[in-house]
């Protein structure tokens, strides 16, 4: 059941075949509404969020130790992982029932068929995987497939699927590698065409799972800059981006650019630890000594480096 813009949660207006007007930015629903979801593997409870929302145009980073649950609550978020819900007063995983239990995003019940729906709107760049140089597709293929989800069943990629891809092409900076074979590119050439191929999906929300993970420096602050840019491009567009970035570096929250023009200040910053939301704040409050050696049990200490904190472990 889709509650929020419309009753078939109707797509927003596209490049690539046009579409009804999308939903007026003053739209007051939070885009992703969770609230007592949890998500049982083998037995296991392994995300159990009493609330957790994202709004409108609202850049979301998310932080904390190796399976504290983030990648299970962006698959939440893009429909690949189903919720179930729990009563926080007896704490029974999966016990489903009306409870006060939602899951909701782009205005889709995540429950029913929504997401199946949400799914091309809700665009992923996935933890960097290691691919077979050998493997016959080239970067404008591999950015195109961003744009099938919305060509349906019986429709081919055409021309104004390639020239909108060859656009993000331009737009992230490897205009140049469209014809090279995806595997022989480098991780931040192959993370720059896993954002092209996110934005030919042409999302109203951006969800990121480690982007920088296993790149050098350089290529990092490319990435954060790249992704700070393009959430700020649609900031004051009728169609906002909203963005959450799952990150290891709490150094990114702070600092994704070059000079203090370009810095990264995400809206918020979302704290996990075993499955749970245990903190959810402002940058300035989240980059706190105390908090972060709670969050990961080990010593961390923040210095700055002028008006920038950096976080040392
Ligand atoms: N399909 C599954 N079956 C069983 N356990 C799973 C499954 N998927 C995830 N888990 C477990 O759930 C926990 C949370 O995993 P998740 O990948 O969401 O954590 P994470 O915070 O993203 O971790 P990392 O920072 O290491 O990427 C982990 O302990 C993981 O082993």
């Amino acid at each position: 059941m889709c509650t929020a813009y419309s009753s078939d949660c109707p797509p927003a207006s596209s490049a690539l075949h046009g579409g009804p007007a999308a939903p007026p930015a003053a739209v007051a629903a939070p885009v992703v509404s969770l609230r007592e979801v949890s998500v049982v593997r083998r037995g296991r409870c392994i995300l159990a969020v009493e609330s957790f929302e994202a709004q409108s145009g609202e850049f979301v980073v998310v932080v904390g130790p190796n399976g504290a649950g983030k990648s299970t609550l962006l698959g939440v978020m893009n429909g690949f992982v189903r919720p179930a819900f729990f009563r926080p007063a007896f704490f029974r995983p999966g016990s489903g029932g009306p409870g006060n239990g939602r899951a909701e995003v782009l205005g889709c019940d995540m429950r029913s068929f929504g997401g199946w729906r949400v799914r091309k709107r809700v665009a992923l760049v996935a933890q960097m995987v290691d691919v077979d140089a050998r493997l016959p597709i080239s970067v404008l293929e591999t950015v195109m497939v961003g744009g099938y989800g919305r060509l349906g069943l019986w429709r081919r990629p055409g021309k104004a699927l390639r020239e909108l891809a060859l656009s993000h092409l331009e737009r992230t900076g490897i205009a140049h590698l469209a014809h090279r074979p995806f595997g022989q590119c480098s991780g931040g050439e192959r993370q720059r065409a896993a954002i092209a191929r996110a934005l030919t999906q042409e999302p109203d929300i951006l969800l990121l799972d480690e982007p920088t993970s296993a790149l050098d420096w350089h290529a990092q602050r490319g990435i954060l800059a790249l992704v700070a840019d393009i959430h700020a491009e649609r900031r004051h567009t009728a169609r906002p981006l909203t963005t959450v970035m799952v990150t290891h570096d709490l150094n990114a929250l702070y600092h994704g650019g070059e000079g203090e023009a370009r810095r990264t200040v995400p809206d918020r910053v979302v704290c996990m630890a075993e499955g749970r939301v245990t903190w959810s704040g402002p940058v300035a409050d989240a980059l706190d000594a105390e908090r972060l050696t709670a969050l990961y049990g080990t010593p961390i200490d923040i210095i700055r480096h002028g008006p920038r904190p950096v976080v040392l472990f």
